[in-house]
């Protein structure tokens, strides 16, 4: 691939490469130029601005500072884009890590920059992948917020703080945020605004739009060649780029902060300070103690500030001389900065696809080269053995070789099939395949040289020799239960790299595969098509992750027992997370305690451990403690033991694969690991349970016969009544996605005693909680998605003229997209019939007027009106909420 930019930043000075640190002054705001404030910075050429008023103070400050770029207040984003920045963040292109960060006090002008640079950057992006014929490209998007030291998924509307889990690889990653695979540019507009209409910004008195968190756009690039005629081109190369726009530092007594704002304001405070001090730290090299994971900001950061990344950091400063002692901090700080170096690297990861395209042209070069040997007939006998030899040592290459390209394929085969990817568009599939054995023959009457191979193979980031070897002891091999998908070929990764979603993946990632042809996301598709907001959710945000209830009960516990390759780290702060979380749950969905425990049993993935009633039925017990029938342990008998062993090898080896793929590698008898599928397991137990539920009844039958007895009218009843559970209980397994061991611990354990029936009500009622549950949250996904389309959608009811009076009416700046964006969600939820938009709009507008302290008209408005609600209309309610507030 071709370099993006001709100044390419040479990567191998030795110490690593330094950061981009640009200064950029605003110019006075009208409040500044209204309190006849003065302008004490001066840009005097391209990389040094000045203290205006050095002559008339005596300080301990320098008067002058240099950086790599400064601009004054006349300049333009574009122009503070072009220069250097452009640079770095394109370098993503090129397989590169890459950061933009915003930094400065409050007001001082980084959102204003940052929302230019991230448009413009990603543009180029759009415009350099456009002109590539020969790679095709992937782009996820992601967003994220640190709150009030609160980590949330700015793409989702459920506001659980996300973890942050430590990967050997991957350093920091955040769980289960979501990425959405970007389509155009319009698609992109679409995240922006839902990013900007969910982050957290308020009122000071510095800025009345003014950020309140730390925010992080993140894409991520995958490209791969189309040709596969060079073996570097085989490969994919895989980066990120954050385009930051921190909160800004501010002293509670300039920004008038009180309550809500003040405690925002300490968390600001807090995290910057720490982000200086690891900036300091690291100015000085990048020994000692870093200080990363004092704050979430650094630690999510780590990598852009000394690791494998490209950094830029565009200093803000507000030229006011009230505000002298901020912008000086800010400069100390771009000062640190300068001196920082990241160790930035090319990320390669060769994906399956690749893979096997490369073992597969390797294996018909050799072929050809065979065929060359065998051609020539004049060589001396001592050199026909010699030849033998190499021909012998070549064939058990070329078998090797075969089935290192087998063992990809199926690999490869298997995550498509769990994809939905139609399996006769692989590429391989007309290609003949070429068969090591038919080679054999020619090899045998020729003569050939094999060194050109090892030599050819050397060439290439990817060597012959280390061929297999490679693939066996990197991270994936025929038997591997990881669900990375990729070879490294370079460390460290950043990133699972194929364009098809992997089950368990640490992200919840999910982009469409290469043949899917995606509708633009546009709101009249979305509204008029009669697709239900679950349906967009899944099509558009990928699977929904409720579906997965572990995953989701353990957000809902705010810890996971998981037993994934990440580390949990969480430190104190985490804790309150996961208490927060607790509380949120606590707040919508969980009526009592009692049922709180109930779902944390059920979700408790740590080895269950059997018992035995009195009754010689039994129960799973996820957590002893919390079950009322724990005390009653008893054996269970040894042959059952073995069975549910053997279960649970089993579903712990189906954890990759779905039920349905594997039942039909089973039906194939294909070259996949044939361990029978969940669903067939399930049949077995139905069976079972079924078996012996019989077995009981005609014992019970001929006995009561053979007794001349009559079965008792309650034993019946009973029958029908388990009968008609189990199958409830089946049917709730399948919509919470219930895993296998736990379906196959409490089928093989509940016989259909009646004294079981407690048992049986238990699970009824865990499964009925839970499923109650999944919906809620899904729905309330929906639901942010819903009101960002539809708002939009409503908005366009008006012509521009009306439109423009009614920002004017709701006393909105115009260019404020957010504002906009946020008033039109409003008026959406204000109105569930279009006929009342434009009546709505003007109660918009006498609300919007409504001021009370502490409290912005949107935090009323949100406490005053329900949610919209189906049936009956919403415009009803706001006309009620609006009485409330004596309109
Ligand atoms: N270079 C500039 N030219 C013109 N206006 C600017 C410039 N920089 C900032 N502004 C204006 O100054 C105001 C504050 O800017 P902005 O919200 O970007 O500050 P911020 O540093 O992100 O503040 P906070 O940290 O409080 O979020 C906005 O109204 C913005 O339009």
């Amino acid at each position: 691939m071709g370099s993006i930019s001709g100044d390419e930043i040479n990567l191998e000075d030795g110490q690593g490469e330094k950061i981009f640190v640009s200064v950029r002054v605003r110019p006075m705001n009208a409040k500044e130029l209204a309190k006849n404030d003065t302008s004490d910075w001066e840009c005097v050429n391209n990389n040094t601005i000045v203290y205006k008023n050095a002559s008339t103070e005596r300080s301990m400050y320098p008067n002058a500072y240099t950086f790599d770029r400064v601009y004054g207040n006349e300049s333009t984003t574009r122009e503070v884009y072009e220069v250097g920045v452009k640079r770095v963040a394109l370098s993503v292109l090129n397989g590169i890590n890459t950061s933009i960060f915003a930094y400065g006090q409050t007001s001082s002008g980084k959102t204003y920059t940052m929302t230019g640079i991230t448009q413009y950057a990603i543009s180029d992006i759009f415009d350099h992948i456009s002109n590539q014929i020969d790679r095709e490209f992937v782009l996820k998007f992601s967003a994220i917020e640190i709150y009030n030291e609160c980590v949330r998924d700015l793409l989702s509307a459920d506001g659980t703080p996300l973890r942050l889990l430590d990967d050997p690889e991957k350093g920091t990653v955040v769980d289960k945020l979501t990425e959405i695979h970007l389509e155009d540019w319009t698609h992109l507009m679409e995240l922006l605004a839902v990013c900007e209409a969910q982050r957290k910004i308020g009122e000071t008195s510095m800025n009345e739009m003014s950020s309140r968190s730390h925010q992080i756009i993140r894409l991520t690039i995958e490209s791969t060649s189309n040709e596969f005629s060079v073996i570097d081109s085989a490969s994919t190369l895989t980066a990120t780029v954050n385009f930051v726009d921190l909160a800004g530092s501010e002293r509670a007594s300039q920004t008038l902060s009180a309550g809500k704002r003040l405690k925002e304001g300490g968390h600001i405070n807090r995290s910057l300070l720490t982000l200086g001090t690891v900036i300091r730290k690291l100015s000085k090299g990048p020994k000692g103690h870093i200080p990363y994971r004092d704050s979430k900001l650094t630690r999510i950061l780590q990598n852009s500030l000394g690791g494998n990344a490209r950094t830029a950091i565009i200093c803000t400063l507000s030229p006011a001389h009230t505000h002298l002692e901020q912008s000086r901090n800010t400069l100390l700080f771009a000062i640190c900065a300068k001196d920082v170096r990241t160790s930035a690297h090319v990320n390669v990861v060769m994906s399956e696809k690749a893979l096997v395209k490369q073992l597969q042209r390797e294996m018909a070069r050799l072929s050809n080269e065979v065929k060359n040997m065998s051609a020539s007939t004049n060589d001396s006998e001592v050199k026909v053995k010699e030849k033998e030899h190499k021909i012998q040592k070549m064939e058990q290459e070329v078998k090797d070789l075969t089935q290192e390209r087998d063992l990809a394929r199926a690999r490869l085969e298997e995550i498509l099939r769990a994809a939905g990817v139609d399996q006769n568009l692989l590429p391989w599939i007309d290609s003949g395949s070429w068969d090591g054995s038919s080679v054999s023959g020619h090899l045998r009457g020729g003569s050939w040289d094999g060194s050109s191979v090892s030599g050819h193979l050397r060439g290439g980031s990817w060597d012959g020799s280390s061929a297999s070897g490679h693939l066996r002891s990197g991270s994936w091999d025929e038997h591997s239960t990881s669900d990375t998908s990729d070879v490294a070929v370079n460390t460290p990764l950043s990133s699972a790299a194929v364009n098809i979603p992997l089950s368990s993946a640490a992200v919840n990632t999910y982009s469409f595969p290469k043949n899917h042809k995606l509708h633009n996301p546009n709101e009249d598709h979305y509204v008029f098509d009669n697709i239900t907001p679950r349906e967009f959710m899944n099509q558009y945000f990928g699977p929904d992750p409720t579906q997965d209830w572990e995953k989701t009960s353990q957000k809902l516990r705010g810890r996971t027992h998981s037993v994934d390759s990440f580390k949990d780290v969480e430190e104190g702060s985490e804790k309150d997370e996961a208490k927060a979380n607790e509380g949120n749950l606590g707040n919508s969905h969980v009526d009592d305690h009692s049922t709180r425990v109930s779902i944390e049993d059920v979700t408790c993935s740590k080895p269950p451990t059997l018992t035995r009633s009195t009754s010689c039925s039994a129960i799973v017990e996820g957590d002893s403690s919390s079950s009322p029938v724990s005390e009653k342990n008893a054996v269970v008998e040894s042959k059952s033991e073995s069975d549910i062993k053997e279960l649970c090898r089993q579903d712990s080896q189906s954890s990759f694969q779905s039920a349905d793929e594997k039942e039909m590698q089973q039906i194939d008898g294909g070259v996949l690991d044939l361990s029978p599928s969940s669903r067939t397991l399930e049949k077995v137990m139905e069976y079972d349970l079924r078996g012996r539920y019989k077995d009981n009844m005609v014992k019970g039958t001929s006995k009561a016969v053979e007794s001349g007895d009559k079965m008792k009218e309650g034993e019946k009843e009973w029958c029908l009544v388990f009968e008609e559970q189990r199958r409830k209980i089946i049917e709730l397994w399948n919509e919470c996605n219930i895993p296998l061991l736990h379906r196959t611990y409490f089928f093989l354990l509940i016989k259909g005693d009646p004294s079981d029936s407690v048992y049986i009500e238990v699970e009824l009622r865990r499964l009925s909680f839970l499923k109650q549950t999944l919906d809620e949250v899904s729905s309330a996904r929906a639901l942010t998605l819903e009101r960002a389309m539809l708002s939009r959608k409503l908005l366009s009811k008006f012509t521009s003229s009306e439109r423009e009076s009614l920002f004017v009416k709701w006393g909105i700046d115009l260019e404020s997209r957010n504002r906009r964006f946020q008033l039109a969600q409003l008026l959406w939820t204000l109105t569930d019939d279009f006929e009342h938009v434009k009546e709505s709009a003007d109660i918009v507008a006498k609300l919007v007027g409504f001021e009370e302290p502490n409290t912005t008209p949107m935090e009323l408005f949100a406490l005053s009106v329900p949610p919209k609600q189906e049936s009956q209309g919403i415009f009803s309610s706001w006309r009620n909420a609006l009485s409330l507030l004596r309109y």
